[in-house]
């Protein structure tokens, strides 16, 4: 993959991210640093080095949990695009993609016949990466722009990843790296395309955090992305930021130093987003508990305090909300919590 473009990245951070060699840019750094670190907690250098070209950070908003950063990557939204259109008028090619991964389906199209779902179609790579898809089937979709897209992945992983978890375990004060050691990850594709069941309905993707380490979010452009700085006040990011957001078990590892931010995707009537997001979380059998020898500095669950929680397992839980959400599984209790809820209740107790 050829990488000529900057793109702003959003992620946590804060002053302690010039150790680790990203340069801070914005002047409210220290406000909204408060808000996630222990000011008293002293930072401990994760046992990898910081790559020598980190990527300057800089800050979204005043006291989220998010900070941009320069990357030099770019998702290839042309070839999106034309995998999203491709797959939109070749059914039978969705069916047999779908076929390759029957317990969940590579591609959600509940959006087309649930006005009350998410309002948008998603493409999960990682069965494809898995070698889940038949070759022939793979290359069959390469000229239509898969090919591009699992490169981008790839390249993506490789470069980044170990540096976003670098500066995240100074956040923590100390070493995630070794709750991610088998690069468990998922490259998702979405469409917030008009034409659904609810072609006026804003709601392209519903509020929740994400429940792993972190997320990068690639954007075609267009708006519509949203975080909740304070309870109910919804923050636009720009369309043509990149975005790093911190999940559940980002807050748990790092005994509360790290936060999450609550985000979701509103759309305009008629207008097509397309984003595509990274997906990092820690290795299945990790046990979901503060890492290191630090007191966390936030009370957790007595289940979490025991280690009683594995990675798979919480995955398990909070997958079902996130399919019901969007309109990918039936649930029998589902109006009794929201996603983040049942989450919030394993984790706080
Ligand atoms: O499409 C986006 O910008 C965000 C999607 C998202 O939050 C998610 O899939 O978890
Ligand atoms: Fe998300």
């Amino acid at each position: 993959m050829t990488q000529t473009a900057y793109a702003r990245l959003h992620c946590i951070g804060s002053g302690n991210l010039a150790s680790a060699g990203i340069k801070i840019l914005g002047k409210a750094v220290c406000s909204w640093a408060t808000n996630v670190i222990n000011p008293q907690a002293t930072p401990i250098a994760p046992s990898h080095p910081a790559p020598a070209k980190a990527p300057a950070v800089s800050f979204l908003s005043s006291n989220s949990t998010t900070v941009s950063v320069n990357l030099e990557a770019k998702a290839p939204f042309p070839a999106i695009r034309a995998l999203f259109d491709h797959l939109h008028s070749h059914l039978d090619d969705v069916a047999k993609l779908n076929a390759t991964y029957p317990h969940r389906g590579v591609i959600k199209t509940a959006a087309l016949h649930k006005a009350e779902s998410d309002q948008k179609f998603t493409i999960d790579l990682s069965p494809m990466r898995n070698s889940r898809i038949p070759e022939a089937l793979r290359e069959s979709l390469d000229p239509h722009g898969l090919g591009e897209v699992l490169d981008l992945f790839n390249a993506i992983s490789a470069q980044y990843v170990p540096t976003i978890l670098s500066s995240l375990s100074i956040l923590a004060g100390t070493d995630l790296s070794v709750a991610h050691t088998s690069y468990n990850m998922n490259y998702r594709l979405c469409d917030y395309n008009p034409n659904t069941a609810a072609p006026k309905s804003s709601n392209g993707c519903g509020a929740h955090t994400d429940y792993g380490t972190f997320s990068i979010i690639f954007q075609d452009g267009t708006s519509g992305l949203e975080l909740e700085e304070t309870p109910g006040i919804w923050v636009p990011v720009p369309g043509d930021a990149t975005v790093v957001l911190t999940g559940w078990c980002a807050v748990i590892l790092s005994g509360g130093r790290i936060s999450a931010a609550k985000h979701r995707v509103r759309r305009a009537p008629g207008v097509r987003r397309l984003s595509a997001v990274l997906f990092v979380t820690p290795d299945l059998d990790v046990k979901l508990k503060p890492l290191g020898d630090s007191q966390p500095i936030r009370t957790f669950s007595d289940t979490i305090m025991r280690g009683d929680l594995d990675v798979a397992t919480f995955k398990d839980v909070m997958g079902k909300r996130w399919r019901y959400r969007e309109g990918n599984e039936e649930m029998d209790n589902a109006d009794s919590l929201s996603q983040d809820n049942e989450i919030e209740n394993m984790v706080w107790g």
